[in-house]
Order: C-alpha cells, then sequence, then structure tokens
C-alpha cells in the first residue's frame, strides 16, 4: 500500500512490546536482591530465560488481581487530580464522559466538543503505531489546550480501566479506541481481534460492574452492510455478509454489546459510521492520501466497479458525525444495573451516521483536483478483493427522528476545510495546530 510507505512498520495495537519492560525491570530488581551463591544464581538465571523466552504477560492483558502492576505505572495523587480535573463537568448538569481513542480523528473532535460545552471529559488513548503517531500527538496537544487529559494506555488494560472507574464516577463512556481501516485487515488480523472484540469486552465487562453503570455509546461502522445490495443501507436490514475482518469485527462487537445490554442492564448504543472525513483525519484512508500524493506528483490508484462504474461512498463530513456523536450521548437513558446486576430492561440502540448522497471516488478525485489546483495521476483498476465494498449509502430516517441527526455539509465543502486544514498542519505553519 503505497500511502504507508513513508509512515513506520505498523503493528497496530497488536504490538505488545510495553509488556516486556515491566517482567524485566521486576526480574531486574530481584537479581540485585539475590544472595551470590552460585546454585542461587543459577537458577535465577535459569529461571529469567525460562521467563524471557515465554509469552509476555503484556500489560495489555493484565487481569483485575494484577493492581501491584497497575500502581507501578498509574495512579498517585497528581495523576488522579489530573483525572479528576479533566472529567469534572464545568457545567450543571453536564456529563461525566470517559472518552476511548481520544487521540484518533472523531476522538479528539468529540472529546473537545463535549468540553466545550461545558462536560467533564476524559481521555484514554493508546497512541498505538498504526498510523503516524505525531498526528496523533497533535491532536493530544489540542485536547490538552481545551482541559482533556489524555491517560495514555490500552483498552485491553482491565486494571487501568478498573482504576479509572474508581476515581471517577462516569456517566457515559464514549467508545471510539478500535483498529479502523478495511484494507490493513488483511495484513494483521489480530490487531482487530484485539482491539475490536478483545478490548470492547474489556471496557464492557469494567463497564457492568460499576456502580453506577455508565450508559455506553460506541463506534460501529457502515461496514457490517457488507455486500448487501439494497439501498440506502438500513439498520433494520440484515447485516451478515461482511467483506472483511474488519466488519466482521464491527458486527460481532454489536452482538456482544446487546448481550451485555440484555445480561447486565448496560445502556447501549451503537453507531454506524460512514467513511468519515475532515480536518485532523487519518492518514490510512483515501481522500487523506489522495490529497497528499496528488500533491507530490505520485499515482493514485482509483478503484472501479467490476462494471467498470466507480466505487461510491456515503462520505459523512466529521462536524455532522460529532453531531452524532452529542445526539447519541444526550438521549441515552441510564444504565439499568449496577455492580453487575441487571434490575430491569435497559436501552439498546442501533443508528446509522452517514450523510445520505453517496459520491463516487472519481468525483472524489475530481474535486481534490480542483481544490489542490493540481491534476492527479491515475490508475484505474478492478477493485481487489482486498476487504472493500462497492457502494454505500444511509439510510438516516430512525437517526434523523430518535436522536435529532441531521448532516449539513456536502463533499465539496468538507473537502475544503480538509484540505485548508492539511495544507496548514503540514507546510509547518504556527497555526498547524488550531482547529
Ligand atoms: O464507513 C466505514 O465504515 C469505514 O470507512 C472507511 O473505510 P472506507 O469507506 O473503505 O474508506 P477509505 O479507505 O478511505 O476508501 C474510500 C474509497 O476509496 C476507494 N479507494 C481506496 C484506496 C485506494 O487506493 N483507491 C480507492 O479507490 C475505496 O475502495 C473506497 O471506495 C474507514 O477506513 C473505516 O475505518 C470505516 O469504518
Amino acid at each position: 500500500m503505497s500511502h504507508l510507505d513513508d509512515l513506520p512498520s505498523t503493528p497496530g495495537k497488536y504490538k505488545t512490546d510495553k509488556a516486556l519492560p515491566y517482567g524485566i525491570l521486576h526480574h531486574h530488581r530481584y537479581l540485585r536482591l539475590s544472595k551470590p551463591t552460585l546454585w542461587a544464581s543459577l537458577f535465577l538465571a535459569l529461571f529469567l530465560f525460562y521467563l524471557l523466552l515465554s509469552p509476555p504477560p503484556t500489560p495489555s492483558r493484565r487481569s483485575l488481581n494484577d493492581s501491584s502492576l497497575s500502581a507501578a505505572k498509574y495512579g498517585g495523587s497528581q495523576w488522579e487530580k489530573q483525572v479528576r480535573k479533566s472529567a469534572h463537568p464545568r457545567s450543571r448538569g453536564g456529563l461525566t464522559v470517559l472518552v476511548t481513542g481520544a487521540a484518533g480523528f472523531v476522538g479528539t473532535h468529540v472529546s473537545t466538543a463535549l468540553r466545550r460545552r461545558g462536560d467533564g471529559v476524559l481521555g484514554l488513548d493508546n497512541f498505538n503505531r498504526y498510523y503516524d503517531p505525531k498526528l496523533k500527538r497533535a491532536r493530544q496537544g489540542l485536547l490538552e489546550r481545551s482541559g482533556v487529559f489524555v491517560v495514555e494506555g490500552d483498552i485491553n488494560d482491565a486494571v487501568l480501566l478498573k482504576k479509572l472507574f474508581d476515581v471517577v464516577l462516569f456517566t457515559h463512556v464514549m467508545h471510539l479506541a478500535a483498529q479502523a481501516g478495511v484494507r490493513y485487515a488483511m495484513q494483521n488480523p489480530g490487531s482487530y481481534v484485539n482491539s475490536n472484540i478483545a478490548g470492547f469486552v474489556n471496557l464492557l465487562e469494567v463497564s457492568k460492574a460499576a456502580n453506577p453503570q455508565p450508559a455506553v455509546v460506541w463506534a460501529s461502522s457502515s461496514s457490517v452492510y457488507g455486500l448487501n445490495k439494497k439501498v440506502p443501507f438500513s439498520e433494520i436490514d440484515r447485516a451478515d455478509h461482511p467483506a472483511s475482518l474488519y466488519a466482521a469485527t464491527k458486527k460481532a462487537g454489536e452482538g456482544i454489546a446487546h448481550t451485555y445490554n440484555h445480561i447486565y442492564g448496560l445502556s447501549l448504543t451503537g453507531l454506524r459510521f460512514f467513511t468519515v472525513y475532515g480536518p485532523w483525519g487519518r492518514p490510512d484512508m483515501a481522500y487523506f492520501f489522495f490529497t497528499k500524493d496528488i500533491l507530490k506528483g505520485k499515482t493514485i490508484t482509483v478503484f472501479e466497479s467490476p462494471d467498470k462504474g466507480s466505487v461510491a461512498r456515503d462520505f459523512t463530513y466529521i462536524d455532522d458525525i460529532v453531531k452524532g456523536c452529542l445526539g447519541a450521548l444526550d438521549t441515552a437513558e441510564k444504565s439499568t444495573g449496577s455492580g453487575g446486576k441487571k434490575k430491569g430492561p435497559a436501552m439498546f440502540r442501533i443508528y446509522n451516521l452517514g450523510n445520505t448522497s453517496p459520491v463516487p471516488v472519481t468525483k472524489l478525485v475530481k474535486i481534490l483536483e480542483k481544490l489542490l489546483k493540481m491534476k492527479a495521476k491515475k490508475k484505474v483498476m478492478p477493485l481487489p478483493r482486498n476487504g472493500d465494498v462497492e457502494f454505500t449509502h444511509a439510510n438516516i430516517t430512525l437517526a434523523q427522528s430518535e436522536i435529532g441527526y441531521k448532516p449539513a455539509v456536502d463533499l465539496e465543502t468538507g473537502l475544503k476545510k480538509f484540505v485548508k486544514w492539511y495544507m496548514g498542519f503540514y507546510s509547518g505553519s504556527k497555526k498547524k495546530s488550531s482547529w
């Protein structure tokens, strides 16, 4: 994939390289304390050797009983103060929201929007290297300037999540941490299972055990509609023909969420995002790397469907998605359970958040050419079997009537804002970190 060429190798969230230092540090201390007898040293050396060879007990897999490890990295009165301050609402009746994936594209926009209107927001992000971590750090800068503290950690880290819930009584969780991207699932399937399934279950486990339980809103995906042909895609349509492992993990997430709603009374709302784009976006997405490549004079590959038609997407501008997320949070009823016990039925909802006007990818390229004032070098090729689907198109009636969702930005207007941001951000302009 050409657009990933100049990024660091992209192990995504599957990389567990943080695990080793814990183990190693711990055992170094043990070495210093050991008695210098030959047998004890030999035994210790063998023991160390065995531990280093065995799979590391990753922090992302720490169980709730491993509290000693957690204390090493998190906690302390200063840290707790920061966490509490960030999560504390400034307005009366404001929400107290844990935003996972806060330094991600959607996470950054949602977090700052919540903070701006006076809600308390605590961010969580593992800053993985799926795409340029510098962009994530720049977003973190924005978040900090808006008063949002981002805890650096993984959603698979049960000890950390439990700690956060101990320190703050979250009313809501906005769960946006995920392994995104349709095509990358062929390169690193484990990363999708790790984040979108294991990580999600971990978050739900901690949420269901919390007292009070928060209402959880999470990001699903338009990709769950897979190979469906009937358009526009509606929430009541069957969605059991995923075309990528990414889509399959997002669909699995919806099923998993339903069980936590059914068994534990957790209030759950899934949002099926349709190809979200805009300033501070994801470099692995076509509109982003097309822009980069057109500017560099590099050839872009434009996929076409088997009937030689252009593939199309229901591109949705980030500000519209943010409004949808806030609408979902504001209308989410409370969970009914407490401390892991259901007390009554709770809300379970799934909504499409799209733009409801699909645009062919060829048109996307034309708009970019116009905005960048440059002709793209294009190579047109048949849609490879890489997880991509031919088209997406959202029916948004349900979201409109139940959470007041009303997309307002067309692709050209949205791309104009994206290009303006892109030029500022990558030109090294001093203003690059502003909205
Ligand atoms: O809506 C969604 O559910 C998904 O939207 C995007 O996935 P996708 O729509 O495939 O967005 P891009 O990867 O940016 O692709 C956009 C279009 O460009 C096409 N494309 C992509 C890459 C390329 O080199 N050439 C090309 O023509 C794709 O086939 C697709 O039609 C995101 O990457 C997913 O994380 C998200 O969940």
